[in-house]
């Protein structure tokens, strides 16, 4: 299993490059099982959890091409990929494959509209609490699908295709605004989902959705609209940079202090967090081709955050922003209100020397003067990778156990941040 062993001290500096969005990569992904036709992605990211939907993808009957050519070249970068589902040879998505990945439900969506019948196995995906897919259920089900579950798998039937109707979120879910939207794009008339989720991944996926023929309106607001088509054709799409790298890549120059420009990031894909990193002392810059991130000397404030959906602070930003905290001169608390258990970075980060506590849904953390590296063992995605941001500042070496769950969401970490003078290398065993 790899390791990633990090080296505290060193200040980052230079132009690290951001990669597209896993969050919006895998959607766009599912949404090709809408057509019979070719769907190009552009910007795809070389991640463990693209590599994984490919495969899961393939079991239903898709074919992909990478830059017109079977993948093996320019491993580890940002690629084209060309997918096609001719024909559906399978409509049931197994335990084996559905288990390692949650969005790998969300071809429940496509599959049924398309082919009128679904049997997909309960998800998996990062441990950070139960993840029930109720809002999947009723909302497939308000379109008029008969839905069973029985042996771990969800089985949903609509013989005579989906019909439209209103649909009210109880509570917001990207994952389930992905699925109804793939799903009504092919019902028959309109279908208005309400306190939908308003995450730039929905944007670009009703984007996508749209330039293949869908009548889509209202995405990136709480009301979508969709007007049914009886087909969508293929289209070309650039998937959006990711935001969560972004915000995580930034956070780690804010601890480390330096001057990075994260080349390719946009802005108004999280400006609440970006917002956050200045009220801590960091500058940022919002420029044309990137985000520019310094902190030249000056302690870093401690400040509070919660999560809250877009475009509030993202969840999947929480565990990055904790580590830098752990340095900040004072006490922040930091709620998190998504997800019921995604605090499992606590107790690494204490092994650190950092000093959190926890109080129900808040983790208050005093910040002290100097970290100092130690083994720790990633978690989850996210937590993972606010190891390595603790450990760029700690005194002396960390190592990161568990690196898979690096690899799931974070493409070439480790050649990035050695670019921008990191003392970080992988040690493959
Ligand atoms: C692959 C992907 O894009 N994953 C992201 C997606 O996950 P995902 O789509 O799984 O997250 P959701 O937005 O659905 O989850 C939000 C909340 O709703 C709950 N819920 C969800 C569905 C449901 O049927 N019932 C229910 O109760 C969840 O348990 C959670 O408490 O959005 C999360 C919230 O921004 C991010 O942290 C994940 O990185
Ligand atoms: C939680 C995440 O992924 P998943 O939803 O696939 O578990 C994430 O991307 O941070």
């Amino acid at each position: 299993m790899d390791r990633i062993r990090i080296t505290g001290g060193n200040v980052l500096n230079g132009t690290l490059p951001i990669s597209g969005a896993k969050n919006a990569a895998l959607p766009l992904m599912i949404a090709s099982l809408l057509t019979d036709d070719t769907l190009t992605l552009d910007n795809v990211p070389h991640l463990a959890d693209v590599e994984s939907l490919i495969r899961i993808l393939g079991n239903h009957g898709v074919d992909y091409s990478v830059n017109g050519r079977r993948e093996n070249q320019q491993k580890g970068y940002s690629r084209t990929i060309h997918f096609t589902a001719r024909s559906i040879v399978d409509t049931v998505a197994p335990y084996e494959l559905v288990s390692k990945m949650r969005a790998s439900f969300w071809v429940i969506g496509p599959l049924l509209a398309r082919m009128g019948e679904a049997r997909v196995s309960l998800p998996g995906g990062c441990a950070i609490g139960t993840r029930p897919v109720d809002l999947f259920i009723d909302g497939l089900r308000a379109l008029g699908a008969e839905i069973e579950i029985e042996q771990g798998y969800v089985h949903a039937k609509a013989k005579n295709g989906l019909i439209g109707n209103r649909y009210v979120f109880p509570k917001v879910s990207v994952g389930a605004t992905h699925v109804l939207m793939m799903a009504a794009a092919l019902a028959k008339g309109e279908t208005v989902l309400e306190n939908a989720a308003r995450e730039p991944e929905i944007v670009n996926l009703a984007d996508c959705l749209n330039a293949m023929g869908a009548k889509i309106s209202g995405a990136g607001t709480d009301t979508i609209r969709i007007d049914g088509v009886t087909s969508l054709s293929g289209a070309r799409h650039r998937v959006i940079p990711d935001r969560i790298e972004t915000g995580t890549y930034a956070m780690a120059v804010a601890m480390t202090g330096g001057d990075v420009m994260l080349e390719g990031a946009q802005a108004d894909l999280l400006e609440s967090a970006l917002g956050t990193l200045e009220q801590t002392g960091a500058e940022i810059t919002r420029a044309n081709t990137g985000i520019r991130v310094r902190r030249n000397g000056g302690g870093i404030n401690p400040v509070d955050i919660t999560t809250q959906p877009f475009p509030g602070f993202p969840t999947d930003l929480q565990a990055q922003f904790m580590g830098l905290m752990t340095m900040a001169r004072g006490r922040s608390h930091i709620t998190e209100t998504i997800f019921e258990n995604r605090f499992m970075h606590v107790q690494e980060l204490a092994r650190l020397g950092a000093k959190i506590s926890l109080s129900g849904q808040t983790a208050v953390v005093d910040g002290v003067a100097q970290l100092r590296g130690a083994p720790v063992m990633a978690t989850d995605l996210r937590a993972s990778v606010s190891l390595v941001i603790a450990a760029l500042a700690a005194e002396g070496q960390t190592e990161v156990n568990r690196v898979y769950h690096l690899d799931r969401g974070f493409e070439r970490l480790e050649e990035k941040l050695s670019a921008c003078g990191a003392a970080v290398e992988r040690i493959s065993s």
